[in-house]
């Protein structure tokens, strides 16, 4: 395969609900589009998960669109590829910039997978015919709106509520939502809100049964979480800290988690991903997909990841209607009683609604 052209878009799709961060909170989502076309005229897509501003990591939109431009297209285009595995290889000589990779790398596979005529589940190796899926809650205003969101998502089916945590929205929180729903599988994120010194308090959410704690320390230790967990009953589950399949191998090594969240964005694409999953299970450390408010492309990748079968925990690929009004995607992806069906058609498996991408454009660019 030899990828000939390349579109770049920027697409802003309105939040159905505004999403608050340690950044603020924004209303919009922002982020890039890739669309790759290779000599025989078959057309991938991949979508870069940077946020707008650096909160998450140190990337951003605009330095995924530069990473690409000046950097990442020119290493592959026109460039003759046997296998997507290989732009993992090409891209090592760039340091971090592991969103930016993803992007390009996520069109590759999605022609590989057309090209084989498989679904691209199969060509990474997944074999599921659907994936338990949960649901990701932001801060709310109050515990009353929290404990509402929490029971009409239950009521849609879903099994697995995540519920961001910070001091001062911790435990109070997490001891009424166990009361309320004393049945269902919780588990908290910090978006690395806490420090060592918080521990007495982190140890209070072991009387709710969590399944597991995310990222409650900095977003680059692994030595702090070593501590932590042997101190915490409830696991904890590292997201930001885990870069690689070098960091899951220390990460496991020290202790310093029992779970990974992974995001395919997060560790450089989906060639990454698969080494984490397969160091993991090797391992016995289960394993689930991260979201990060994705369209439909990135949606799709993440549900064909899931098909792995040490994805073992409901991620947090929702379906298409918990964040957009219309998706860029035919059908959308949607969550049935807390599964989502895997798509069984080569490559992605949804139709891009072209109408609608054009709609979101605010920006775009050609590569040849
Ligand atoms: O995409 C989703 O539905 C979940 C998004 C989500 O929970 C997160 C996205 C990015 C940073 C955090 O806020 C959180 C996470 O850390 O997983
Ligand atoms: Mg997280």
């Amino acid at each position: 395969m030899k990828i000939k052209e390349i579109t770049i878009r920027h697409l802003q799709m309105k939040l159905k609900a505004p999403f608050t961060t340690s950044f603020g909170t924004f209303t919009n989502r922002d982020f890039l589009l890739l669309e790759a076309k290779d000599e025989d005229g078959t057309i991938g897509w991949g979508e870069s998960v940077a946020f707008h501003a650096p909160w998450y990591n140190e990337e951003t939109l605009q330095t995924n669109w530069h990473m690409l431009e000046d950097f990442l297209i020119p290493l592959i285009l026109n460039k003759e590829l046997k296998h997507p595995d290989e732009v993992n290889e090409i891209f090592s000589a760039i340091r971090k910039n592991n969103m930016a990779k993803s992007t390009l790398e996520g069109a590759v596979w999605d022609i590989y997978a057309q090209q084989t005529n498989q679904p691209l589940a199969k060509v990474l190796g997944g074999a599921k015919e659907k994936i338990e899926v949960g649901i990701s809650i932001g801060i709310q205003k109050s515990i009353n709106d929290l404990v509402k969101l929490v029971d009409g998502y239950i009521q849609e089916g879903y099994k697995r509520m995540k519920v961001k945590i910070k001091p001062g929205w911790d435990v109070d929180v997490m001891r009424t939502l166990r009361e309320k729903f004393p049945d269902t599988a919780i588990m908290a994120d910090a978006n690395s809100a806490y420090r060592l010194a918080d521990i007495d308090l982190l140890k209070q959410l072991d009387d709710f049964d969590l399944t597991m704690i995310e990222q409650p320390l900095a977003s680059d230790d692994i030595i702090d979480h070593a501590k932590l967990q042997k101190e915490l009953k409830t696991p904890i589950c590292l997201d930001e800290s885990i870069h690689s399949l070098e960091d899951a191998r220390k990460a496991v090594e020290l202790g310093s988690t029992k779970i990974i969240n992974i995001k395919i964005g997060r560790v450089g694409g989906l060639t990454e991903a698969k080494k984490i999953h397969d160091y993991c299970a090797e391992n016995g450390i289960p394993v689930w997909c991260g979201g990060m408010l994705e369209s439909g492309i990135g949606r799709s990748h993440n549900v064909a990841l899931t098909t792995l079968p040490n994805f073992i925990l409901p991620g947090d690929t929702a379906g298409s209607s918990r964040y957009w009004e219309k998706d860029i995607i035919t059908p959308e992806v949607v969550a049935e009683n807390g599964y989502i069906t895997v798509p069984t058609e080569a490559g992605i498996g949804y139709e891009v609604d072209r109408e609608a991408v054009e709609a979101y454009t605010v920006a775009k660019k050609d590569y040849r």
